[in-house]
């Protein structure tokens, strides 16, 4: 019998699937269809499955096949469910997990709340430069805090790569409608991002207080994006130095939640350092014959919930007063 999760970060919901403990690991097209199904129609659905590998390196190996079956080099909010996975699979709180472009240093942090256990990720390698987004626009090398009529009238963008690509606006208050159409047009096909891209509104809230929504790339409009939360942070400190006390760290809110990020600004921009910090819940532990994963059969799943959920509504309700 094989066994995989289901878990959120801020309510961006995913299956966690340990490969290393399978008799045979799923091919690459097994793991595309099987995000697809898991995602579309497991347990009401999630934003994506995070797949264990091992790892030379590191303690384990972290993939993220987004909804769509596409794979995503990065994922803020998965990579803290997946710390809290490996350190409890080997009772270390300090160590490093492998993602698609570097090596990244994770630690448990002090719970959240009561029952909400949290971790603190690294999110890195940091890039402006169009060439790794990829963006096209004009003849501009990096977009940072430009007006693009074609995107919205009047609205600045600023686009970076934390490896994957998010591009960020801040606004006066997020209209869900303009930042889906925005989505939807910039993960089409488009002339702008040929492969697609994170879109994410904030709002400035106070000194350090800023609200995230995101549109993302192979999912659609998400509770919460951890690396579009980090990315929006970076923004927000080099954009709006007046609202920004680098010794403190910024706290985020988002529809799912709220998470804590720690921006450290290196005069060249792509050295500054960012951390994502928030929680890693667990909601069901879910059994299933290996042979079904292979086959994308989850008729015949066995699903325990855990009690997680109550503790993290608690802390959602408490953030909210
Ligand atoms: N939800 C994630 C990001 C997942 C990847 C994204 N959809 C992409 O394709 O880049 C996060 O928490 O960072």
């Amino acid at each position: 019998m094989a066994k995989f999760l289901k878990v959120h970060g801020s309510e961006n919901k995913f299956f966690i699937l340990d490969q290393t403990l399978l008799k045979k690991t799923l091919t690459d097209d097994e793991l595309k269809r099987l995000a697809i199904n898991l995602c579309e129609n497991t347990l009401n659905g999630a934003d994506g499955l995070l797949v264990i590998d091992v790892s030379e390196n590191c303690l384990g190996k972290m993939r993220v096949i987004n909804a769509d079956g596409s794979e995503a080099k990065m994922c803020g909010n998965g990579l803290r469910t997946v710390s809290r996975y490996l350190s409890e699979k080997y009772q270390l709180n300090e160590f490093k997990v492998e993602t698609m472009e570097s090596d990244l240093a994770v630690s448990k942090a002090p719970d959240f709340y009561e029952g909400v256990p949290a971790f603190s990720v690294e999110i890195s390698p940091i890039s402006f430069k169009k060439d790794d987004l990829p963006f096209s626009y004009k003849n501009m090398k990096e977009m940072i805090n430009q007006l693009v009529p074609e995107f919205l009238p009047d609205q600045s963008f600023s686009a970076v790569a934390v490896p994957n690509p998010h591009l960020i606006s801040f606004v006066p208050e997020v209209s869900k409608l303009e930042l889906g159409d925005l989505g939807q047009k910039l993960n089409g096909k488009n002339e702008y991002f040929p492969e697609g891209v994170n879109v994410s509104f904030s709002q400035i809230l106070d000194t350090n207080k800023i609200f995230v929504q995101t549109y993302e790339r192979g999912v659609g409009f998400t509770n919460a994006c951890g690396t579009g939360m980090s990315a929006t942070s970076l923004i927000f400190a080099l954009l709006h130095p007046d609202k920004f006390d680098p010794t403190k760290e910024i706290t985020v809110y988002n529809p799912g939640g709220m998470v804590k990020t720690k921006v450290t600004l290196n005069s060249d921009k792509e050295l500054s350092k960012l951390r994502l910090i928030g929680n890693a819940t667990f909601t069901h532990e879910i059994d299933i014959e290996e042979t079904d994963l292979h086959n994308n059969n989850l008729r015949n799943i066995n699903v325990v919930e855990t009690n997680e959920e109550n503790d993290y509504k608690a802390f959602v309700t408490y953030i909210s007063k």
